[in-house]
């Protein structure tokens, strides 16, 4: 039977710790601010905001929230996130993704200050944890770093397999494996013999955006499986991509969903905005 890796109970320890750290530094007078904005409705993103308004909140970060219609132009959020930029009083700028068809994602990720790019989505925010300089990383893969260390699972010296090579999980996840000198194979939907290859991971980390498709037989005897993918299955309960019933018995660790990935995501958004603004000084 696998260790659970509780995501639920690690984001909270987090959130706890920062709220200690907050509170040390609005004794001396430093208040932190998030700018969170999304554009329209979508169900999703609006609990997602939502969730990170109220961790702000618990924490003791002050959320300026802008809940923008769904026609807003690219122009329009370009000149909110410029004045955000400029505008000292903020110190963490989040724009919720996805964002609608007819506005350029990349356009808007390049316009935050690398400053202020607590989701650490930004060029140079990747460019510098590819050559190991300071900078915000990616929450999702922040949060997975956090989430093996709490747990006491050696990265160092393992063989990391990576399923998914996206710029906010999969390429960052690879990186960050690489800095705790893991041995690490990218694969994805190209991949040939992605069963094999699987099968060979000391720590096998799934961001494929199947439901349940990675079953027992990808996975090696006593391997840490981490899941990262949230989809809804046929009777609306919530599941990820690994089918967590067949590959249970075999694993030494795995993550739930929901509460094993999810939770950190905005743990370490949090650690990233208090990060933001100690290093304003
Ligand atoms: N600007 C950003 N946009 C998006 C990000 C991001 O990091 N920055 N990531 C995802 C959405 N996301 C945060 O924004 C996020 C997704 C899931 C969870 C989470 O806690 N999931 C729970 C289940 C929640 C549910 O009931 O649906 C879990 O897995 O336990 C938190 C944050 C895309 N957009």
């Amino acid at each position: 039977m696998a260790k659970l890796i509780n995501g639920k109970e690690i984001s909270q320890q987090i959130k706890d710790e920062l709220k200690e750290k907050v509170s040390a530094l609005k004794a001396q007078g430093k208040n932190i601010c998030l700018a969170v904005i999304q554009v329209g409705n979508d169900p999703a993103s609006s609990v997602y905001v939502g969730n990170k308004k109220k961790a702000c909140a618990y924490i003791g970060i002050e959320s300026r929230a802008f809940e923008l219609p769904e026609e807003t132009t690219e122009e329009e959020l370009l000149s909110i996130i410029k004045d955000l930029n400029e505008d000292d009083g903020v110190h963490g700028i989040l724009v919720q993704l996805p964002v609608p068809k007819h506005i350029n994602e990349e356009k808007i990720i390049n316009a935050i200050s690398p400053k202020k790019d607590v989701d650490g989505f930004h060029p140079e925010s990747v460019g510098s944890l590819c050559i190991g300089r300071p900078g915000f990383v990616s929450c999702t893969p922040a949060g997975i770093i956090q989430l093996l260390k709490r747990s006491e699972i050696d990265i160092e010296g393992k063989h990391c397999v990576v399923i998914g090579r996206s710029n906010i999980v999969g390429k960052p996840m690879a990186l960050l494996m690489l800095r705790e000198n893991a041995t690490v194979t990218i694969c994805h939907s190209r991949t040939k013999n992605l069963k094999e290859i699987c099968k060979e991971a000391d720590i096998l980390i799934v961001a494929i955006g199947k439901p349940k498709m990675i079953d027992a037989s990808y996975v090696k005897d006593g391997a840490t499986v981490i899941d990262v993918g949230i989809h809804r299955d046929a009777n609306n309960k919530l599941c990820g991509d690994v089918d967590f019933a067949s590959v249970e018995p075999v694993a030494g660790a795995i993550t739930p969903v929901p509460g094993g990935v999810g939770p950190m995501t905005i743990a370490m958004l949090m650690n990233n905005c208090v990060e933001a603004a100690e290093r304003e000084e």
